[in-house]
């Protein structure tokens, strides 16, 4: 795929120890044209669904916030919003200052999965085919951003909106949302990798059961089998996008590398086999030792009590 081949090539340039990384996991991308997958041509077909959009904003601080949003749909994927995002992950790829992102709904609630309308109009199974692997291309890259994500469940996140938050490193969730794979009641399973992903953080039994029982994961459920790391409670204390990043500064603060390196040696570890995984954590390591937080550090002879 050109676009893969293309961030490959930049990648290897600029950022030694992330781009072998990247290598050994398939250049970022799940799928390419040696598994029959042409991105430009799914991207053509998926614009011919317009709607909605995707926004990013970057802050100075090094965090950034992705809206979903379509309110008049709930915030489903319109097939223009799907390319949105791929967009959208290759500008955050790019974002050499970034340690933190927070993915959201717009109008207070998630996101509704794929939009209905262009499901229909797709659903021969070699145009869904394409469809399921540009989202699950976009989502491992989602995943596998050198930032830590946190994916605000506000609202509903139902069928591919509870995948996307699986793409995410945590989810906190706000009082009343409800986190439902509903693909058993569509006559579907997960495509865009939620299952994958699922079981990695749950558990496969637990997995199953959601899947399996399509069943609504209120925040108390969320929070007891690990799928959600915490309800952000507090009237009074701000709206649910400020609790989230006040929760999220916790692990962002910090030089942009020394951050960055947290993530690729965690991302790294969950991803490849053992011997793979130290390899990748030396050449990272290889990043931050002498560099600037750590020449810093060693000078103010900081004591850790
Ligand atoms: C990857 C596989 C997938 O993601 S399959 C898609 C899975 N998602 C679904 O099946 C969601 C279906 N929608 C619903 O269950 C309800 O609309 C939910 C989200 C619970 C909201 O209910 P409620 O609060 O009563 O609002 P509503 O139904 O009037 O919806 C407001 C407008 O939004 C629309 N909407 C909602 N979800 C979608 C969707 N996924 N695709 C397309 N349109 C969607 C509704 O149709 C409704 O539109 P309208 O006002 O009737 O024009």
């Amino acid at each position: 795929m050109v676009l893969c081949a293309v961030r490959q090539h930049l990648l290897r340039g600029s950022r030694g120890a992330w781009a072998r990384f990247l290598q050994r996991q398939s250049r970022g991308c799940v799928y390419s044209s040696v598994h029959g997958f042409q991105q430009e041509e799914i991207r053509e077909k998926l614009q011919a669904f317009p709607g909605g959009s995707i926004e990013l904003l970057t802050q100075e601080s090094g965090l950034a916030v992705l809206t979903i949003n379509y309110p008049s749909r709930m915030n489903a994927f319109s097939g223009s919003m799907m390319v949105d995002l791929e967009e959208r992950v290759s500008q955050l790829e790019g974002w050499a200052d970034g340690k933190g992102l927070i993915v959201q709904g717009a109008s207070g609630t998630f996101c509704s999965g794929s939009d209905l309308n262009a499901v229909r109009a797709l659903s021969n199974s070699q145009d869904g085919m394409k469809m399921c692997m540009f989202m699950q291309n976009t989502l491992t890259r989602l995943l596998r951003l050198p930032m830590i994500s946190v994916a605000l469940v506000e609202g509903r996140a139902l069928g591919g909106g509870a995948e996307l938050t699986t793409a995410c490193d945590f989810r906190l969730m706000a009082p009343g949302s409800v986190i439902q794979f509903v693909h058993k009641h569509m006559g579907l399973v997960t495509g865009w990798g939620g299952a994958a992903r699922l079981v990695r953080i749950v558990g496969s039994q637990n997995a199953l059961k959601l899947l399996g029982g399509a069943v609504k994961v209120d925040p108390d459920l969320a929070l007891q089998i690990g799928l959600a790391e915490e309800v952000l409670q507090g009237e009074g204390t701000g709206t649910p996008l400020q609790r989230a990043e006040n929760w999220l500064s916790v692990y962002t603060k910090g030089p942009a590398p020394v951050i960055q390196a947290v993530k690729k040696v965690v991302l790294s570890g969950r991803e490849l086999p053992l011997s793979e995984a130290l390899r990748t954590e030396k050449d990272v390591f290889g990043t931050v030792w002498g560099g600037p937080a750590n020449m810093q550090a060693l000078a103010s002879k900081s004591k850790h009590r």
